[in-house]
């Protein structure tokens, strides 16, 4: 057991916790937890933010979309049968598409380049802040190095994502005249995609987690990727919000635009 993830309520592993009872605590560690609860993100939806800031946001999230795959190959090359392989797969073709121009990753970059970047600034990704890369690549090095059941779990922040991806998506809609459905259409998709890949996700770790010390390691595993999306808000707004320390090297308004 990894010390450095302590989830409050730890009482709730001395005895197996049956699957409702296991999908309850993962569900509290979120709405303890998930970033929707983050300041920044109060501030991107509620329409309170500067068009630089969100081009902040945006440009910095290109390295979490463009690593997801990245994360979902790890997972898939330790899945030990074909019938996960074929459904974790899929996850992979979501973001990379089909053929050239297909793909979340594609309509990210449709994104950014909807609040003003050049594709191939956003591409290069040495506009992003480090906290920003560490925090993305710890993900991946979680899901490589962790049991099945920790890289499994550590996706479940997606039960929580359609509820933030709609407020996000109206928020934004109604509160930004530089934003529209064509710039957003990423998150049309994700809206399908993340309830689909939770639920095989939740399936498999009410599963796999068969004994209290098991359950625990999921539901720490759900804390730490709370923790990987929270930590990269914190670096937004400690740049870009308040106090405002841009750290050298980390895009400033005006670069990288088309
Ligand atoms: O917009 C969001 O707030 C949000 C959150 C999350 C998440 O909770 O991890 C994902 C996404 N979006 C997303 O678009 C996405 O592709 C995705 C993949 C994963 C994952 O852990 O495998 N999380 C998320």
């Amino acid at each position: 057991m990894n010390a450095s993830f302590p989830t409050p309520g730890a009482d709730a592993t001395q005895r197996l916790l049956s699957h409702e009872e296991l999908e309850a605590a993962l569900r509290d560690i979120g709405a303890r937890r998930y970033h929707n609860l983050h300041p920044f993100h109060r501030l991107l939806h509620d329409g309170k933010l500067s068009k630089d800031q969100v081009r902040a946001w945006a440009l910095n999230r290109y390295y979490y979309q463009a690593m997801i795959p990245v994360k979902d190959a790890a997972v898939l090359a330790r899945l030990p049968d074909a019938s996960l392989r074929r459904i974790w797969r899929q996850r992979i073709v979501d973001h990379d598409g089909d053929h050239e121009g297909d793909g979340g990753i594609e309509r990210w970059l449709k994104l950014a380049e909807g609040v003003g970047f050049a594709r191939d600034y956003v591409l290069s990704t040495k506009g992003i802040l480090s906290a920003t890369r560490f925090s993305v690549d710890a993900y991946v090095h979680f899901v490589s190095e962790r049991s099945l059941l920790e890289a499994i779990a550590s996706s479940l922040t997606e039960m929580f994502s359609p509820t933030i991806i709609s407020e996000r998506v109206a928020g934004m809609l109604k509160n930004y005249d530089f934003i529209t459905k064509e710039t957003l259409a990423y998150f049309d998709k994700r809206l399908t995609q993340a309830p689909r890949d939770a639920d095989f996700a939740l399936d498999y770790v009410k599963h796999h987690a068969t004994t209290p010390e098991l359950q625990r390691a999921a539901m720490d595993a759900l804390t730490f990727k709370c923790n990987v999306l929270w930590t990269q808000l914190d670096a937004l707004y400690f740049a870009y919000v308040a106090p405002g320390l841009v750290p050298p090297d980390a895009w400033q308004p005006g670069e990288g635009l088309a």
